[in-house]
């Protein structure tokens, strides 16, 4: 039997039209357009998918977009002011600093730097705290997207056994704390597990967040698990280059119960939250009842 394929590209324009009917909503009655800035040190390929498909969406919504590409070279002083800049202008709700950073910057300083309330990628200390209280919290993009496709898919996630594959701060360990938050039994398995094929067929819900192209097999999998594939890896094809996930597709579809595509899948949600986590700010920052159905 074949999975059922969750299609995040159609979720997540259907979030998009959410976060841009509220938008509409707080240009007509409140005179605020919710301004994200993005910035870009260097030319980390990944980052720069991100940044084209993310600067065109945030107009599509009604959004203001600003991008900041600086030099590889740019030093942590000329990045910090930058940062500083952005956190004290009011036209500027979200904040996202693409990672990974060049290697002489400091990418812990930095992101702290960053005003926690405009920090829409949700990976400041102090939203990092929030969310591992179960407080309110800006919470990070990828694994939010995650989140949606699995409630829509499951309704209620409570008691289901999670297995994330990756213990990242911006990927697995965000995923396991929403997953947990959600009642699931959370293991988060990493390089160093042990057997950890047979710890992934003890999945109801099995996240991949890896960075190894189809690493994940049907024999990893339980029949009927609904697996989510967050890898982006761009492998040659031919010629050309194509876009594979941390799951081995092909495979999985004939096992798992749903799973998500790579492309078309959990990169879509990503962006489409990062929009949502910019209205939520916007409405935050102006003490407006900040709309439902767009945050954890
Ligand atoms: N779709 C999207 O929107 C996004 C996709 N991504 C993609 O998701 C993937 C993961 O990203 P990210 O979390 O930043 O990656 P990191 O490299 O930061 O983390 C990878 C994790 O995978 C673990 N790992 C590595 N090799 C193995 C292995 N052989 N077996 C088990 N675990 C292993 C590592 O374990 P250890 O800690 O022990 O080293 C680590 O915890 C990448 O493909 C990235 O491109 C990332 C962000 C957004
Ligand atoms: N501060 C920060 N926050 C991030 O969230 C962040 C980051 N840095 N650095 C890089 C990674 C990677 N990432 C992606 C998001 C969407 C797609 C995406 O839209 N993917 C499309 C395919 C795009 C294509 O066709 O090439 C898809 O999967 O369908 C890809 C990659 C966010 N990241």
């Amino acid at each position: 039997m074949s999975a059922k394929i969750i299609d995040g590209k159609a979720f997540a324009a259907t979030v998009r039209e959410k976060v841009a009917g509220h938008v509409a909503r707080l240009k007509a009655d409140h005179g605020i357009t919710p301004g994200l800035a993005v910035v870009l040190v260097g030319e980390d390929p990944a980052s720069q998918v991100y940044v084209r498909n993310k600067g065109k969406q945030t107009i599509e919504v009604g959004m203001a977009s600003v991008e900041h590409k600086l030099d590889a070279g740019t030093s942590e002083a000329d990045l910090l002011a930058l940062i500083a800049e952005l956190n004290a202008d009011p036209a500027i709700h979200g904040i996202l600093v693409q990672l990974p950073l060049p290697g002489h910057l400091n990418s812990d300083l930095v992101i702290n730097s960053i005003d926690p309330a405009k920090d829409v990628d949700g990976f400041h200390i102090s939203n990092v705290g929030l969310l591992g209280t179960g407080q309110k919290s800006m919470v990070p993009c990828t694994p939010l997207g995650c989140l949606m496709m699995l409630r829509d898919h499951h309704g209620s996630l409570s008691g289901l056994n999670a297995v994330v594959i990756g213990r990242s701060n911006i990927v697995g360990k965000p995923m396991a704390q929403l997953l947990l938050g959600e009642s699931c039994t959370v293991t988060i398995a990493h390089s160093r597990t042990r057997d950890i094929e047979a710890v992934c067929r003890q999945a109801d819900i099995l996240v991949a967040a890896v960075g190894r192209p189809e690493m994940v097999t049907a024999d990893w999998i339980k029949p009927g698990a609904t697996v989510i594939d967050v890898g982006i890896n761009r492998v040659p094809n031919g010629e050309k280059h194509k876009l594979v996930g941390d799951v081995d597709f092909a495979s999985a579809v004939e096992v798992a119960g749903a799973i998500t595509p790579v492309p078309g899948g959990v990169g879509p949600m990503t962006i489409a939250c990062l929009l949502a986590n910019t209205v939520t700010a916007a409405c935050r920052a102006n003490g407006l009842d900040e709309p439902e159905g767009l945050t954890a």
